[in-house]
């Protein structure tokens, strides 16, 4: 198997290293010179993945062309905004039949399009499959043991792809609901800016288990309106994810809105795809007409219509309503 992994970041560096660790021939594709001559030659990224060992056999190049042409298999791992930009830049280069498997969590700021889709419009012929689950790449690189779920249209397919990529310590179910894993992915992120706030204002262990109830409320009610299914979003990819990343100050999102409700200043934060995603977010669910009281939240403070104090005096202001509403 040569596998190609595109995107030299902190998760697309911990998937070529578990692949590289399996055997695979694996190719990590870095954009800059730096990342790819440290992996090659220390065997670290300590840009993005700093004190963690990469294997030997991991190799990484720059040379778009030959990492693609070359590859069996290949993972886009890069922040969603930049997707539909790499989908067009591996074009040309791309073997008639090779499976993409899409490791982005967030949707489209311009289109409102999760990762298949936007792909899917660029490349309409490559089979597509979505990886997606509660995994911190320092804990995957590390070979802590991890269950994430992999979707593809056909059942096939993803069965195939979910027995090619599991390894020893990464576990991997599969799904044909590309959509529901997706939504999970994304919305998990905006609901983590929410959790990380109540954290870093100090409002306790109690605001923040009704903050992660109430949004995974809202993850179910908005995952459904946009065609998922209800066992998906309370799976791996969903909830697990949920759960995961608002816990954890390791959660890049939940850090960032920690940030926020210290009141600190969040540039120069690491990528918090959910800061990306809660404004489209917040629309789809208005479009759709569901309730989404704290992804509209956190797309309001973000846009700075809304203090974080403010914000919780209203979460806390709304009617009273029924639990299962
Ligand atoms: N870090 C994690 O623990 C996990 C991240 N993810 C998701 O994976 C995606 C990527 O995240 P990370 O790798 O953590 O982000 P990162 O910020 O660590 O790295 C992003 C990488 O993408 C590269 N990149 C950006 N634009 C590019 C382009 N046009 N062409 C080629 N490379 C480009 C950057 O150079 C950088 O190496 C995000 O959507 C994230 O939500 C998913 C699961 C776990
Ligand atoms: O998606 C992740 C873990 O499953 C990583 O979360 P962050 O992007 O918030 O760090």
């Amino acid at each position: 198997m040569r596998l190609t992994v595109i995107g030299g970041g902190a998760w697309g560096t911990a998937l070529a290293s578990v692949y590289a660790r399996k055997g695979f021939a694996t190719t990590l594709y870095a954009r800059d010179e730096a990342t790819a001559e440290s992996v090659n030659e220390a065997h670290e990224n300590p840009r993005y993945l700093p004190g963690i060992a990469l294997p030997d056999a991991l190799r990484a190049s720059t040379v778009l062309s030959i990492s693609v042409e070359s590859a069996d298999l290949i993972l886009l791992v890069v922040p969603a905004q930049t997707l539909r930009a790499v989908a067009c830049d591996i074009r040309p280069f791309l073997e008639p039949g090779v499976p993409l498997v899409l490791c982005a969590k967030g949707i489209e700021r311009e289109t409102g399009l999760f990762a298949s889709h936007v792909v899917a419009q660029e490349l309409p012929e490559a089979p597509l499959a979505v990886l997606s689950g509660p995994s911190f790449a320092q804990d995957v690189a590390a070979g802590l043991p991890t269950a994430v779920t992999l979707a593809a249209e056909e059942g096939d397919l993803a069965e195939e792809l979910s027995r090619t990529l599991s390894a020893d310590t990464f576990r991997i179910y599969a799904s044909t609901d590309m959509l529901g894993v997706e939504a999970g992915g994304a919305l998990k992120n905006v609901l983590a800016l929410a959790a990380g706030a109540v954290s870093g204002r100090g409002l306790g262990a109690s605001a923040l288990a009704a903050l992660v109830t109430r949004g995974l409320s809202e993850l179910r009610r908005l995952g459904e309106a946009l065609g998922a299914r209800p066992e998906t979003l309370t799976g791996l990819s969903g909830l697990g994810d949920l759960v995961l990343t608002c816990s954890s100050a390791q959660s890049r999102n939940f850090a960032y809105g920690q940030a926020l409700g210290r009141g600190e200043d969040v540039s120069g934060l690491k990528l918090a795809e959910g800061v990306h995603s809660a404004a489209i977010a917040a629309r789809l669910a208005r479009e759709k007409d569901i309730e989404a009281p704290i992804v509209q939240t956190v797309a309001a403070i973000l846009e700075g219509r809304l203090s974080v104090d403010e914000a919780i005096g209203r979460l806390m202001a709304r009617p009273l309503k029924r639990e299962e509403d």
